[in-house]
C-alpha cells in the first residue's frame, strides 16, 4: 500500500521512526515533510497528505504534530478524509474496522515511541469491516 506521511516540527522525530516501521511492514511511503525540527505550520502538511489521499496517489495518510489535534482538525476539513486521532491500539483498530479511517493522526509530544509504532502497525494491518459501518459512512457524505 502507498502511504503519505507528514508532520510539523512537533512530530518530526517520530516521522522517521514511523517511516522505518512502515517500510519494514512492506509499505511504500511518500514523505511530504517537514524535513527538520525548524518551526513550521501543521496545516500545510495536513493539506499535502490529504491531497495525496484524495487524488488516489496514496491509499492512506499519517500525520504527526505535537498533540495530533491540529493535524486531525486540519485533515477532517477535507472532503472524503476520515482522520482518526489515536492514543492506543484499540482505537486505531476500531478507526479502521468501523470508520474506515484513511488518515491516522498521532501526537509526537504525548506518545511513547513504542506505543506510537504499535498504533501504526495495527492501523496499517486492519481492514474496514463494511456492512452496517458502510451505511453509517454513507450518511456522512
Ligand atoms: O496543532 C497542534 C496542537 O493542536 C500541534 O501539536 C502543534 O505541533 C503545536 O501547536 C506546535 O506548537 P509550537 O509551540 O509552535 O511548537
Amino acid at each position: 500500500m502507498k502511504i503519505a506521511i507528514g508532520s510539523d516540527h512537533g512530530g518530526f522525530d517520530f516521522k522517521q521512526l514511523i517511516i522505518d516501521r512502515l517500510e519494514k511492514l512492506g509499505q511504500d511511503v511518500v514523505d511530504v515533510g517537514c524535513y527538520s525540527r525548524e518551526s513550521v505550520d501543521y496545516p500545510e502538511f495536513a493539506d499535502a497528505v490529504c491531497a495525496k489521499v484524495r487524488s488516489g496517489e496514496c491509499e492512506r495518510g499519517i500525520l504527526i504534530c505535537g498533540t495530533g489535534i491540529g493535524m486531525s482538525i486540519a485533515a477532517n476539513r477535507h472532503r472524503d478524509i476520515r482522520a482518526a486521532l489515536c492514543h492506543e491500539s484499540y482505537t486505531a483498530r476500531m478507526s479502521r474496522e468501523h470508520n474506515n479511517a484513511n488518515v491516522l493522526c498521532l501526537g509526537g509530544r504525548v506518545l511513547g515511541v513504542e506505543i506510537a509504532l504499535e498504533i501504526v502497525t495495527t492501523w496499517v494491518q486492519t481492514e474496514f469491516a463494511g456492512g452496517r459501518h458502510q451505511r453509517r459512512l454513507d450518511m456522512l457524505s
